[in-house]
């Protein structure tokens, strides 16, 4: 596994008691799919895998930037970052599929991400799809930086409630990666964003 993803760290994306029972539902939708067991009852590798993360990446940091200790020391990643107890910003958990070219990401907003009145603020909105597709275009591409992310919000996502988000790969030209990315309700019925991304 890359570095980012193979730390000893403790693990974000596992179940906690915050979770509300469609997280969970969802969760095990995906996990189940991670490891299968053949006709003799061997483990195989499934189609999906779970991306363990960790709430900084800093130390992995590598170039000719100068980070201060105290920098390297209280960086955190932004989706990860909150002291309160479990549940109050971005639950959210990670797969990937490598042969669809796939990655789905199981988003549960908490109460901290509010915008407008009981629904959730599109600059969170926002961050979590940077986070699916940007790991996504990782995945894919190597070391990337999101250079251009175009999003439609076409209906507000409750506070509370858990969404569905898949990125899918469109093309690939040269040194850039395009992806495109819905964010649905969990039984796919209701859009609530699109977005396109290039890497
Ligand atoms: C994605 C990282 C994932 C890391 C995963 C780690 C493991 C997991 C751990 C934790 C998960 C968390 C995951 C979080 C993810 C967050 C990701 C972010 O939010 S990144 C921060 C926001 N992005 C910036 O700050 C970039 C700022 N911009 C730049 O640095 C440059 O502009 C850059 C690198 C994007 C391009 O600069 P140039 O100098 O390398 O290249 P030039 O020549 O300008 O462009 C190359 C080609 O791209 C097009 N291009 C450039 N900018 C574009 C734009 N805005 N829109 C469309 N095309 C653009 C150009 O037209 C050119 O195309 P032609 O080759 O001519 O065909």
């Amino acid at each position: 596994l890359p570095l980012p993803f193979s730390s000893k760290s403790r693990d974000f994306s596992l179940p906690n008691s915050s979770w509300n029972s469609e997280m969970k539902r969802l969760y095990e939708h995906y996990n189940s799919q991670c490891e299968v067991e053949s006709e003799d009852g061997e483990k195989q590798k499934g189609l999906w895998r779970r991306l363990p993360s960790y709430n900084r990446s800093l130390k992995y940091a590598t170039g000719g930037v100068y980070l201060s200790k105290l920098i390297q020391s209280k960086a955190r990643l932004f989706t990860r970052n909150i002291k309160e107890q479990g549940g109050a910003a971005f639950e959210y958990v990670l797969f990937n599929n490598e042969e669809e070219q796939r990655c789905v990401g199981i988003f549960q907003a908490g109460h901290l991400l509010e915008g407008p009145p009981g629904n959730v603020h599109g600059g969170a909105i926002a961050t979590i799809i940077d986070t699916v597709t940007g790991t996504h275009a990782t995945l894919l591409s190597g070391t990337v930086m999101t250079a251009n992310l175009n999003i439609n919000y076409r209906s507000p996502i409750p506070l509370g409630g858990t969404v569905h988000i898949e990125s899918s790969l469109d093309r690939k030209e040269g040194r850039k990666t395009f992806l495109s990315c819905r964010v649905t309700s969990t039984d796919g019925s209701k859009l609530h964003t699109e977005a396109t991304g290039d890497f």
